[in-house]
Order: C-alpha cells, then sequence, then structure tokens
C-alpha cells in the first residue's frame, strides 16, 4: 500500500495484488457417511417451472445429491412433490439475497421471476435478486471450490438490432425502462460471474435462454404460451398484444433442461445462447395455439406493454459447435404435451 498526502489528499493505492486461496477441503466426516454422493448440487429457483424439470433430471442419476433453495415467489412446492423426502433430496426455504452457507460442488443458479408481470411486480427486489443474489451465490462458490451456471436470458440483447442474436451482439437495452429491473439486472450478473472468474479463478458458466415453455409453467403466469394454452382450455380469446407482428422463438422445457446440463458439463464458461431458432409472430402463435387447442376460439388484439423486443431468434452455432447441442422438439410437438399438464390443472377434458 502506498498513501499520498502531498496535496492535502489522502489516495491509498493497491500495489500487490491479493493471491487466490485455495478453496477448503470438503469435511472429512463427509466420506465417512454411509451415502456417498459424487456430486452434490445446489439449484437455486429449483421449485420453478425451468429448475424443477432440471431437478427431475439431475435426480435421475444415483450419484447426484440435490439441494434447492427457493423463496416460492413464484415456484412452488407442487412441482418438487415427488422429491420431498427423498434421501438424496433437500428443500431450503431460503432467499438468495441473504447468504446461504453449505457445501455443495455445483451450483445451477436460476432463482428469479422470469415472467415480465412477476419480475415488474417488485422492481427494486428483482434487481435485488439479481444482483446480490448472484453476488451471494458467487461468494458460496468461491468459499467452496463450486462450478457456478447462471440462467441469463435473451432479454441481455434488449430490442435487438442485429438479427438472429449472437452471443458477440452487446444489445440494445433501456437502461431505465420498465423491464431494465430484470434485463440489465441479468447484464450485471453477467459481469459478476466474469469478473469473479478472472479475480477469483471461479468456474462459471452463462446460459442466455430463449423463451421456454412446457409443463408446470405456472396457470397465470402471463407468459405468452401459457396465456394462450389457458385461454383456448377456458374458451376465452386469444390476447395478442399489438402489434403482433414482433417475434420469439420458442424452446421446449426438456431440450432447455438438457443444453443447461451440457454447459455446466463442458468446458467453455459461455455465454452460450439456449433457444429454438424457430421464429414465430405472436399472430402466428395464436393461429397455432387455435387450430391445435381450440378451433372455436377468437384472437383479440390487445394493449402492449412499453420496451416490448420487436424480434427475438437466437443464433445457436455456439451451442451446436461446443455443446453438441439443439433443440429436438418442434413447437407443433411441443404445445400439445403442455397443452395435456394444463387440461389436469383446469380440470378441462379432452372433446373426442
Ligand atoms: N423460461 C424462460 O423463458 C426463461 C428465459 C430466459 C431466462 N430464464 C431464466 O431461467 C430462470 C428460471 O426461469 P423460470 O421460467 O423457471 O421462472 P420461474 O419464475 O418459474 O422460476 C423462478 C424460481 O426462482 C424463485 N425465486 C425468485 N426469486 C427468488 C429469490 N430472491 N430467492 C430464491 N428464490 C427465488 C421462484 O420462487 C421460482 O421458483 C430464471 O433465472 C430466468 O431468468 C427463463
Ligand atoms: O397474453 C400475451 C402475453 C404476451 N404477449 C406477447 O408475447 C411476447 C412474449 O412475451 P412473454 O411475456 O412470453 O415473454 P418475453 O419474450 O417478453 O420475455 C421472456 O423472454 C425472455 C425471458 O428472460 C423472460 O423470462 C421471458 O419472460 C411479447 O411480444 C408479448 O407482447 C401476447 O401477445 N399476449
Amino acid at each position: 500500500m502506498a498513501t499520498n498526502s502531498s496535496n492535502g489528499e489522502h489516495r491509498t493505492t493497491t500495489t500487490t495484488t491479493q493471491a487466490t486461496k485455495p478453496p477448503p477441503l470438503p469435511s472429512p466426516l463427509r466420506f465417512s457417511k454411509f451415502f456417498q454422493p459424487n456430486m452434490r448440487i445446489l439449484v437455486t429457483g429449483g421449485a420453478g417451472f425451468i429448475g424443477s424439470h432440471l431437478v427431475d433430471r439431475l435426480m435421475q442419476n444415483e450419484k447426484n445429491e440435490v439441494v434447492v433453495a427457493d423463496n416460492f415467489f413464484t415456484g412452488s412446492k407442487d412441482n418438487l412433490r415427488k422429491w420431498i423426502g427423498h434421501p438424496r433430496f433437500e428443500l431450503i426455504r431460503h432467499d438468495v439475497t441473504e447468504q446461504l452457507f453449505i457445501e455443495v460442488d455445483q451450483i445451477y443458479h436460476l432463482a428469479c421471476p422470469a415472467s415480465p408481470i412477476f419480475y415488474k411486480y417488485n422492481p427494486v427486489k428483482t434487481i435485488k435478486t439479481n444482483v446480490i443474489g448472484t453476488l451471494n451465490m458467487l461468494g458460496l462458490a468461491k468459499r467452496v471450490g463450486a462450478r457456478i451456471l447462471l440462467t441469463s436470458t435473451s432479454e441481455v440483447y434488449g430490442d435487438p438490432l442485429v438479427h438472429p442474436q449472437p452471443e458477440s451482439y452487446w444489445g440494445n437495452v433501456n437502461p431505465i425502462g420498465v423491464r431494465s429491473c430484470y434485463d440489465e439486472g441479468k447484464r450485471v450478473a453477467e459481469t459478476l460471474m466474469f469478473d469473479y472468474h478472472r479475480q477469483h479463478g471461479i468456474e462459471i458458466r452463462i446460459a442466455r435462454i430463449f423463451n421456454t415453455y412446457g409443463p408446470r409453467m405456472n396457470i397465470d403466469d402471463g407468459r405468452v404460451v401459457s396465456n394462450f394454452i389457458a385461454q383456448a382450455l377456458r374458451g376465452e380469446p386469444l390476447t395478442v398484444q399489438v402489434p403482433g407482428t414482433q417475434t420469439r422463438s420458442f424452446c421446449y422445457v426438456s431440450d432447455m433442461v438438457d443444453g443447461l446440463i451440457r454447459l455446466m458439463e463442458g468446458e467453455n464458461t459461455g455465454p452460450i445462447n439456449l433457444g429454438n431458432p424457430g421464429e414465430f409472430t405472436m399472430i402466428e402463435l395464436a393461429e397455432t395455439v387455435k387450430e391445435l387447442i381450440n378451433p372455436s376460439v377468437e384472437i383479440k388484439m390487445v394493449e402492449n406493454t412499453p420496451d416490448d423486443p420487436r424480434q427475438r431468434k437466437p443464433d445457436i452455432t455456439k451451442a451446436k459447435e461446443l455443446l453438441g447441442w439443439e433443440p429436438k422438439i418442434k413447437l407443433r410437438d411441443g404445445l400439445p404435451l403442455m397443452e395435456e399438464d394444463f387440461r389436469l390443472r383446469l380440470g378441462v377434458a379432452k372433446k373426442n
């Protein structure tokens, strides 16, 4: 340290770089227990839509122990019903804006509301979840030497001026808009991931997820696929927000989980786009849902919300080359699988 007080100011300059401390060894007791997992995995946000499907897949490996930390803001214990009480599974009611002290080998950090309605509900909390939550999970990763994967988002590209979006595109985001608690929050989360990687040698992985859909989405989640399916089953008009020509690319959840696990297990930090490159306007989506689920339903144009991105489609060249991953399930095949789940939950039987 050097102190300069020649002009009355006290400036401190650090001249030494801090050496990275190796993580502590796991507790010796860990290896004296009857069951020895190969891997103890933390899934934050594991009670949510993507998180609970990820947990299902991770639990299939009998050498994994899975710990879920969730504050149940948009997630539910119901999504994890089949694992509660299982000896390799633990569920903790925990808010990631608070520190968490546990011993794990990998962290899938998903905790964050994802539907615009929910992330805009309490924007200050959303940005805290993204920034403080990610900081806390990186602190945990540093303390125990765990590898950490962040589920970032296509929203980091904002209202993109490059189409389709490659990972090298820096985006077009409104930093003071109503979506910024989420998209700027995720951008800071990505920055934190890379700074911990460069400064502390933490093993990081970043997935930029594009719109994902499937069973277990909240019925009143507010996102477009769940809205249209619920509306079609209830016989209500499908609400297309104007202009209706805005596009999205929809990935079925099992493909997404496959991509996330490949990214975690592979050698690349990312960011890597994970999404289905099939691109649809919202009018096309409404027409497809109408045709497949309820041809008698009406399509109604309604008001939109500010800063809605006009187009979105992932360039998945990197995912193909680096992870050997590409989605298998087309929209027309995925929608009926989600319809089945929504019918059961809404109690609407299929007419023959
Ligand atoms: N589904 C998509 O289309 C999509 C697209 C891009 C990115 N993502 C990202 O993937 C992740 C999962 O999304 P999802 O669709 O499953 O959403 P979701 O809302 O179903 O799940 C989010 C989970 O995080 C929990 N959570 C929220 N805030 C928390 C907090 N402060 N502490 C602890 N838990 C908290 C919720 O209760 C919920 O269980 C999110 O990080 C989201 O940003 C999703
Ligand atoms: O009822 C509806 C709901 C939505 N929409 C439109 O559908 C499009 C998609 O909206 P959604 O609410 O499903 O989601 P968005 O694409 O805006 O954001 C999504 O993508 C990126 C993720 O990070 C977010 O978590 C996710 O919500 C928007 O253009 C919206 O205007 C409708 O036309 N009708």
